[in-house]
């Protein structure tokens, strides 16, 4: 029986890793990415909708450096992306215009897709683009992202995106062809086929990349941006490049997470999944109760202590007298204004509901 989940939708986002579309010595492999592009070209003919989110810029960009492999420092990735970004997207551009498809190339931050102005404005290119029938291109603007607001995976990117242009499924490409219990090359683990909820999850072991370590993020981000999504109400599949058209016809291949929730804002997704927390308050049961059960504000009368180094407007996280943290938000006033306001002010408000999440 093909997915319904992916027969039925008309809007889908597709994320290909950097392992699937290159190799360390030969950089771009023009036969694999021509492959993709021949898959995402027959979902367009039945009238589907179609968001590539491409990594590959740094691989890419190795060969041509003379480079041997992924460079650590954060400069020389951001060197190989601007060589390699352009040879992506002109490849692509040639693939697609075989199909007489028209590419355009979108790069993003982590603020474009998460500040309220920049998100409209990146909706808007979106809905522009398609509305047109471009096949938008998008990868992080690896050139200028600093390290602390940088994604550097693109799977969580991916599932933003997803959010972004209201898609109603994700497919998330790698080397490998699901999700496994344990590490894929161990004979012993077995393909995860459906994950429902997240106890489905329990006992599943997430890696690294694999040994050519051309990927950054491994099965942990895969299975972070699947939460991202499905806890959005888009559904994903996780299989392998190999497999890009089979799956994107609803064969049951790879590892199908099932939505599990509605939409959010944004904002709040990238405060749950993408932001670091830089402190801690630390509630009292009522202001638990109030925060988890009641979805109310946190007023100050209900926080006992307060750590971290933070000023209004940064995340933090909310946790409950024994420690255990039990949502996050985004704070009203500097570290040090706090401590004056506990059990004073008992109206002030720390954290508005609208800016909080449970965790
Ligand atoms: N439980 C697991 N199931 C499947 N793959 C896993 C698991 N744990 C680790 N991995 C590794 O994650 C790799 C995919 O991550 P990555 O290289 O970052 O991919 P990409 O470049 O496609 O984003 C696989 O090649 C595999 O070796
Ligand atoms: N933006 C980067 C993505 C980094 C990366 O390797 O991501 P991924 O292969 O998806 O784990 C690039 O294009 O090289």
């Amino acid at each position: 029986m093909p997915r319904t989940e992916v027969t039925g939708a008309r809007r889908v986002v597709v994320k290909v890793g950097s392992s699937s579309l290159t190799s360390t010595a030969g950089g771009l492999d023009p036969a694999r990415l021509g492959a993709l592009v021949d898959a995402l070209a027959s979902l367009r003919s039945r009238g589907v909708e179609v968001v590539l989110v491409s990594s590959g810029a740094i691989a890419a960009g190795l060969a041509p450096l003379g480079l041997k492999r992924r460079p650590s420092a954060l400069a020389a990735q951001q060197a190989a992306a601007a060589v390699g970004q352009g040879l992506l997207v002109h490849r692509y551009t040639a693939e697609l215009a075989r199909h007489d498809i028209v590419a355009g190339q979108v790069l993003l931050t982590v603020d474009d897709v998460t500040r309220r102005a920049h998100h409209r404005n990146a909706h808007q290119t979106f809905s522009k683009l398609l509305e047109l029938g471009v096949l938008p291109i998008v990868n992080e603007n690896d050139t200028v992202a600093t390290s602390e607001i940088r994604f550097g995976d693109n799977d969580r990117l991916a599932a933003l995106v997803a959010h972004l242009v209201h898609a109603d499924l994700l497919v998330l490409l790698s080397d490998v062809d699901g999700l496994y219990d344990g590490p894929p090359d161990d004979p012993s683990s077995t393909l995860v086929a459906e994950v429902a909820v997240d106890t489905d999850l329990d006992g599943v072991r997430l890696g690294k990349p694999g040994a050519a370590g051309l990927g950054t993020g491994g099965m942990a981000t895969k299975v972070e941006a699947a939460r991202i999504a499905t806890g959005a109400g888009i559904p994903v599949v996780l299989t392998s490049a190999p497999h890009a058209a089979a799956a994107l016809a609803g064969d049951p291949v790879g590892t199908l997470f099932h939505a599990t929730g509605r939409k959010r804002p944004i904002r709040l997704l990238w405060l749950a999944h993408v932001t670091q927390a830089h402190g801690t308050l630390t509630l009292d049961a009522g202001a638990v109760r109030a925060v988890v059960e009641r979805r109310a504000s946190l007023l100050a009368a209900g926080i006992t202590a307060v750590t971290g180094q933070f000023v209004a407007g940064d995340p933090v996280d909310l946790a409950g007298p024994d420690g255990s943290v039990v949502a996050r938000g985004l704070v009203g006033f500097d570290a040090d204004e706090l401590p004056a306001l506990l059990g004073r002010s008992h109206e002030r408000e720390v954290v508005h509901r609208d800016d909080l999440v449970l965790l």
